[in-house]
């Protein structure tokens, strides 16, 4: 790595009674990459990004962003999007906007107004009358809107069709700094990998391979796709 680690975790452990959702996970990530989060469904990816989110602080070993322990700090730094909706059904657009902006002091409420008429949203709409993909379109906008260090994505792309797939991705991107980081847990890599720089393959809560996405193929002389489908057959 050429920076300093901006997510950071040694011996990071999270149990749901007996079930070890995180085994003593190691890792390390340097700010200004784009990583995919990839492994079998329970593998721990839901646990882990909740957990640096600073939602879940039941847990065992270190976790750090930017050098604090996750808590307040680390929280005003990082914008997460879950993989449940977290918005009211019955809220406009609108609303959710000024929402965010009174609860994030990093929120930049023009930048979400920019990201929902770049989805063709029309902001006067209320989630319940939108489709799944369409929610979906304005969570990603709203967390994309915070000017965070970190961002973390919890499968912002599953349950919508190919199409809509990409230009959720476009939407994301255009709103990230350079100097960000943003890690993204998907099991649709083939649609996420051309704009990966980095993969972290988890399983059974563990680390099972780090690297960055050009080492990897150029080691395996395949794609990311093609190499998870054989780590994880
Ligand atoms: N609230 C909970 N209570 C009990 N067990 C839980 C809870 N949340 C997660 N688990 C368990 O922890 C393990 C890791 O779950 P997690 O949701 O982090 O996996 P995941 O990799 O995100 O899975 P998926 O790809 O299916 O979303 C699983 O065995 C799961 O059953």
């Amino acid at each position: 790595m050429t920076s300093e680690p901006l997510i950071h975790t040694r011996q990071l452990t999270k149990r749901y009674g007996k079930t070890l959702a995180l085994d003593n996970f190691d890792l390390d990530l340097a700010p200004g990459q784009i990583v995919g989060l990839l492994g079998e469904n329970g593998c721990g990816k839901t646990t882990l990004l909740k957990t640096l989110a600073g939602m879940d602080q039941d847990f065992t070993g270190t976790a750090q962003i930017a050098g604090h322990d996750i808590g307040p700090e680390t929280k005003a730094l990082v914008s997460f999007l879950p993989d449940t909706s977290f918005l009211a059904d019955s809220a406009k657009v609108t609303e959710c906007i000024h929402y965010f902006d009174d609860f994030f002091a990093d929120f930049d409420a023009d930048k979400a107004r920019d990201t929902i008429a770049f989805f063709g949203l029309d902001a006067s709409s209320r989630l319940n009358e939108m489709s799944k993909g369409m929610r979906e379109k304005v969570q990603v906008a709203l967390t994309m809107a915070r000017r965070a260090r970190v961002f973390l994505l919890d499968e912002p792309i599953s349950g919508v069709d190919p199409a809509a797939r990409q230009v959720i991705l476009d939407g994301v991107l255009r709103n990230l700094e350079p100097e960000s980081l943003l890690m993204i847990s998907t099991h649709l890599i083939h649609d996420l990998e051309p704009v990966l720089d980095s993969v972290v393959m988890m399983r059974h809560g563990k680390l099972l391979q780090q690297g960055y996405v050009d080492d990897l193929r150029a080691e395996h002389s395949k794609s990311i796709d093609q190499i998870f489908q054989e780590m994880y057959r």
